[in-house]
């Protein structure tokens, strides 16, 4: 009972990473029999570049017009790194699938220094997440950190050219673009807790297409699902903002996931971090949702704040 494949249509911005993200989800579809194409198209976050991505409404600018594309029928199916995707999406929309997760930890990339450890005291550091300015202040308070924006070879070049001593990044962005070789160090998930959903692929659609979601069915990894459903319901109780000073992180152990995630003042030179953690068996969405909201309550009431600022 073979199932007519229907053509498919992409939603994707037009960085090389998202690009290499489409087209492997193209590539899935095709090897399951269906016509498919991208529409590119540029977010407001990849036009504004000059400003940290927190002060201007966060990470949502990232697929706001991708959206308007499924709106309009110009497109079916829209695939985003996680990450960057708000943690409740508007009306209307649905998330459909998580693929198989890449490496969620992040990567220390320097011409000069093997490892954060061997940075001379107060080097320059290059990054605009505010959960790794957290994170490294906590690591190293000597260093000074940077601002760094702009899609990953902007970033190389960056630093490449001389600007920093070292940039903190996204391991799974590298090794996606065959540029993992540029990787001197991945941090230990305990020392530079990943964000919530690092490394994993989403697809998000229009609500009310079931032939659609059966489609996409296949491309689905249970296990990377209820991990990154657990971390993100930290950052949904937290106030639903992705920019946020916060990590949360899950890995397995047998059948429980275990949670941790951390907080970190945003706008003072303090170091303190605040951690909190849990586990338990989690075996469908509902309960790992459950478990992310444990470990937050774990971090409000250990001093932790609601995120204010909408994102
Ligand atoms: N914020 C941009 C972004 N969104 C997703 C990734 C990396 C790939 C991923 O996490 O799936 C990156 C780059 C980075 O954080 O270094």
């Amino acid at each position: 009972m073979s199932k007519p494949a229907f053509p498919i249509v992409i939603a994707t911005r037009e960085s090389r990473l998202a690009l290499w993200q489409a087209e492997h989800v193209k590539a899935r579809l095709q090897a399951l029999g269906h016509p498919v194409t991208l529409l590119g198209m540029t977010t407001k976050g990849d036009q504004i570049l000059d400003r940290s991505l927190s002060k201007v409404g966060g990470k949502g600018l990232f697929v706001k017009e991708l959206e308007v594309a499924l709106e309009e029928g110009r497109a079916d199916i829209a695939v985003h790194s996680l990450k960057d995707v708000p943690m409740d999406l508007p009306e209307g929309f649905e998330l459909a699938c998580v693929m198989e997760r890449e490496d969620p930890r992040d990567a220390f990339v320097s011409p000069q220094y093997a490892s954060l450890q061997d940075l001379p005291e107060g080097a320059v550091v290059g990054t605009s997440s505010l959960r790794r300015t957290v994170l490294l202040r906590a690591l190293r308070p000597d260093l000074r950190i940077e601002p760094l924006r702009g899609n990953l070879d902007t970033r190389l070049k960056k630093l490449d050219d001389g600007h920093y001593a070292g940039i903190v990044l996204a391991a799974a962005g590298l090794k996606r673009l065959g540029l993992g070789a540029r990787v001197r160090h991945e941090f230990a998930p305990d020392s530079m807790l990943p964000a919530a959903g690092q490394g994993a692929l989403g697809i998000e659609i229009r609500s009310g297409r079931p032939e659609l979601r059966a489609a996409l069915a296949p491309l689905a990894d249970h296990t990377s699902w209820l991990t990154v459903t657990a971390e993100r319901a930290v950052s949904r109780t937290m106030g639903g903002s992705c920019s946020m000073p916060l990590a949360a992180h899950g890995q397995w152990q047998g059948d429980e996931l275990v949670l941790h995630a951390a907080w970190g003042e945003p706008d003072s030179a303090s170091t303190a971090l605040i951690r909190a953690s849990s586990r338990r068996p989690v075996a469908d969405l509902a309960s790992a949702a459950d478990l992310g909201e444990e470990v937050a309550e774990l971090l409000l009431a250990a001093g932790a704040r609601r995120a204010t600022i909408n994102g």
